[in-house]
């Protein structure tokens, strides 16, 4: 096959990540070519996050579902990627619709043309797992991006699955007014968070009236004349009108042909990088960023490793440092999580030292007249440090920030426990629990609230 043209880099996918390097690599000079074999701007503004977000504004203001559906898609932009083409064509970047696979060193193939590159950046995303459950290949099935672009609002819908994806568009159909189960195989919601967050969630879905069903699996599903059957392990059965699956997802890294160049990839892994985001090849040049890296699964990280690599491509050396990465599910309360949980403490044999507090001793929790949620700081007793949080509680997302900042910075907690916040503030509520953690780490114990 004859090739069309030599490019500096190829950017494999258009989402969050390979929209910033490729704009980031054109600004600089480089002749740059974006492949996106479906819609410019990838998951984020279309299916994911842009849309789940404006449906749990909407639940909470109270707008009816037509009112938030309007408001969705047209923040979604009627999932119409032509302004970001555009965007793409003002910054200098060749977009190539298409899919694209890598054929030999330096040649890639997208839709049967071929084009030459000097870089390769990887950034193709992540895919939904679909769980092997007899009989749910047999039934229509929700993906998110399904539950988030289209405009039914299923009488009873049953989700497979009770982590981040789970339990926003739980809350989501909830408030909407179907009746809404989900179904957690392990069992607690967010079940790789803090132990308190998944149950300061569940209560407040059970209170929306979302019948939870943890640590049971589906067993079989079953088409109905009506609807969908489904056998759970535990015995219980559920009728749905509609199945929506959010049991993970997994990095997109089959059929790229990243074997010609030396890359070993693992189907539902993600693509190895090292801390400059560039991935061990036998032709060197080849470079990964955001989901299908496996390693944060957020846009912010997506776009944070995507600088990162961008500024190692422009031979600026930048190394990615993963330790507080805000993990963030946009439920009301909101549950904010940052650095290391309990279960990884536990994987990694951290000796932690915990300290609590109930936003309900906030006088803010008074004022909002919201009195749901805590807070959990750890520390590393071994290096004295803060190295993870969690919150669940209204507006975690924004007061939580400088706690990333403090395990970003690794600032003393003798320090920390002197910062004031204003009053009244939800902020206030990490000063008992820095102070007790300071005094635990100085003294050998952990004090109670001094206040
Ligand atoms: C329901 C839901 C809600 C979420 N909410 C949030 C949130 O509130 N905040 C947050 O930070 N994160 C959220 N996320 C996660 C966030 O969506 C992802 O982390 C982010 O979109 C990853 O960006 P990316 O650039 O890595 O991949 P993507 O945005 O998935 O882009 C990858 C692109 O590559 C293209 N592609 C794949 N293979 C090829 C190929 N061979 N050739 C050409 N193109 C290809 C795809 O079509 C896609 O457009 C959410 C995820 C879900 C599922
Ligand atoms: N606000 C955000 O930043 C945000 C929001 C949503 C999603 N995300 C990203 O999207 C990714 C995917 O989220 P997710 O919630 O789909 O995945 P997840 O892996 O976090 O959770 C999936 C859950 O499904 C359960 N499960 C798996 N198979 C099951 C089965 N057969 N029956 C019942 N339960 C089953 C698992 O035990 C797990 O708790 C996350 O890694 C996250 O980074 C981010």
């Amino acid at each position: 096959m004859s090739q069309n043209h030599h490019y500096d880099a190829v950017v494999l996918g258009g989402g969050t990540a390979g929209e910033l390097v490729a704009a980031g690599l054109a600004r600089a000079g480089r002749d740059v070519a974006l492949v996106e074999s479906r819609l410019v701007g990838g998951e984020s503004p279309y299916f994911s996050c842009v849309p789940s977000k404006s449906l749990l504004l909407s639940a909470r203001r109270g707008e009816t579902w037509e009112m938030a559906l309007a408001r969705r898609d047209e923040l979604a932009g009627h999932r119409d990627d032509e302004p970001a083409v555009a965007r793409m064509a003002e910054d200098g970047v060749t977009v190539l619709r298409g899919r694209g696979r890598v054929l030999e060193p330096g040649r890639v193939e997208v839709d049967g043309a071929v084009h030459g590159f000097g870089d390769l950046v990887v950034c193709t995303g992540s895919e939904p797992v679909i769980p092997p459950v007899e009989g749910l290949a047999d039934v229509p099935l929700w993906t998110s991006a399904e539950a988030l672009s289209v405009p039914d609002l299923p009488r009873r819908l049953v989700i497979l699955g009770g982590g981040p994806v789970g339990c926003e568009l739980a809350q989501v159909y909830a408030a909407f007014g179907s009746q809404v189960a989900v179904v957690e195989s392990s069992g607690r919601l967010l079940t790789a968070e803090a132990p308190f967050a998944g149950e300061v969630l569940a209560d407040a879905l059970r209170r929306m009236g979302v019948d939870l069903r943890l640590g049971a699996a589906v067993g079989d599903v079953e088409r109905k004349d009506v609807g969908v059957r489904l056998w759970l392990t535990d015995g219980g059965t559920l009728d749905a009108d509609r199945v929506l699956v959010a049991a993970g997802r997994r990095p997109r890294v089959e059929d790229l042909g990243l074997e010609h160049l030396g890359v070993t990839v693992t189907p539902g892994e993600g693509i190895p990088v090292d801390e400059t985001c560039q991935v061990p090849s036998s032709t060197g040049g080849v470079w990964a960023a955001g989901d299908v890296t496996g390693i944060a699964r957020t846009t912010h990280a997506a776009r944070y490793q995507a600088q990162v690599a961008l500024s190692n491509i422009l031979g600026r050396r930048r190394e990615a440092d993963y330790r507080a990465i805000p993990r963030v599910v946009y439920t009301s309360p909101t549950v904010y999580s940052v650095g290391i949980s309990p279960r990884q403490a536990g994987e990694l044999r951290i000796d932690l030292l915990t300290a609590g507090y109930d936003l309900a001793a906030t006088a803010r929790a008074a004022v909002e007249a919201d009195e749901r949620g805590r807070v959990e700081l750890y520390a590393d007793r071994s290096r004295g440090l803060l190295v993870g949080a969690a919150a669940a509680g209204l507006y975690a997302e924004e007061w939580m920030s400088e706690i990333a900042l403090a395990i970003r910075a690794e600032t003393p907690l003798s320090l920390l426990a002197d910062v004031v916040h204003a009053f009244p503030t939800y902020g206030e509520a990490v000063e008992a629990p820095l102070r007790e953690l300071a005094g635990g780490l100085r003294d050998g114990t952990c004090e109670e609230d001094p206040r």
